[in-house]
């Protein structure tokens, strides 16, 4: 079992803005996944992890190194899918991989060839060894992007973002692909998709302003607010009347009439009540901070 511990982790730009808030988090193998709007500071805490920058204090220990003195020590396990996988232009997929697995220390001929061969059918791309990367679709360079982390068997991988930009389909492959691999390794997921982490994840957490505002397993965040998801179909020139009496979490508009969820302890007259949703337990808890801050 491998793990990996921050602890009061804290990040301060040269800007002065404070990016990671005293994060505290525990992950095993599995999927983890870190969800969070556009500039929650998922990305901050990937580098951080990955070791691309230094926090301004706090710890991070990997399989009980401590990775912040010793950065090597996870590095030399860890695979890396970063927001902006940018490729060579004319390389092709082999090639970069050999290039990349090169760069990784593999240094045996024969071990490096295996592994590449391996992985790009790993990853369904072995019709397309010669064909150059920057040529690729979307979903084949995001593909790509998980071969060429998972060379070298890595015992940690971050993937940030990874689904941006890919079709229904290309995201159900990716996703499907990233749970195969996360049964012996930790894989972290950073993703603003709630959808992604309700179908992949067995552990998350919920960030926002650089703060971890919730953590735990899915299925029990979704128990704790049983009963207390409320709709009703509304007139939308109602809406605002109904923002100031009630904790709205979501309103949404189908077939031009106005829905709204509710967060109530207790029954509302003329409201229904209804399964809570991972969508539920994310906007709830964003909308609790914004309560209280
Ligand atoms: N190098 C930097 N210097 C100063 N501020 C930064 C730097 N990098 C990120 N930030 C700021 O830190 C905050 C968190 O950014 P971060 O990229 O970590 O968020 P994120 O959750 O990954 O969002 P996104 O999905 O949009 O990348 C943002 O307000 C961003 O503008």
């Amino acid at each position: 079992m491998n793990t990996l511990v921050i602890q009061n982790l804290n990040l301060v730009y040269a800007n002065q803005h404070q990016a990671l808030r005293n994060v505290n988090l525990e992950i095993g193998n599995g999927m983890f996944g870190l969800l969070g709007r556009n500039g929650a500071g998922k990305s901050s805490l990937m580098k951080t992890i990955t070791t691309l920058q230094k926090p301004t204090s706090g710890n991070i220990l990997f399989n009980g190194i401590d990775v912040v003195k010793n950065p090597l020590e996870i590095k030399k396990h860890l695979g890396f899918l970063p927001q902006d996988f940018g490729v060579y232009p004319k390389v092709n997929a082999y090639d970069l991989l050999h290039h990349i697995a090169i760069l990784k220390g593999i240094k045996d001929a024969s071990q490096s060839k295996n592994q590449i061969l391996n992985l790009l059918e790993k990853v369904n791309l072995q019709e397309f060894s010669k064909k150059e990367v920057h040529t690729f679709s979307g979903g084949m360079k995001q593909r790509f992007g998980v071969a060429q982390a998972l060379l070298g068997n890595p015992k940690i991988i971050i993937v940030d973002e990874p689904t941006a930009g890919l079709d229904p389909e290309e995201r159900n492959r990716f996703n499907t692909l990233l749970s195969e691999i996360s049964e012996e390794v930790i894989v972290v997921l950073s993703t603003h998709l709630v959808e992604d982490v309700r179908n992949l994840c067995s552990e998350m957490a919920i960030m926002d302003q650089g703060e971890i505002l919730q953590k735990g397993k899915p299925k029990e965040m979704l128990v704790q607010l049983q009963g207390k998801i409320w709709s009703k179909k509304i007139d939308k020139n109602e809406l605002v009347n109904y923002q100031s009496q009630y904790e709205i979490i979501s309103h949404q508009l189908i077939e031009k009439e106005m829905h709204i969820t509710v967060f109530s302890n207790t029954a509302i007259n003329g409201f229904e009540v209804i399964k809570p949703s991972l969508e539920h337990v994310y906007f709830h808890c964003l909308h609790a901070k914004t309560l209280v801050s």
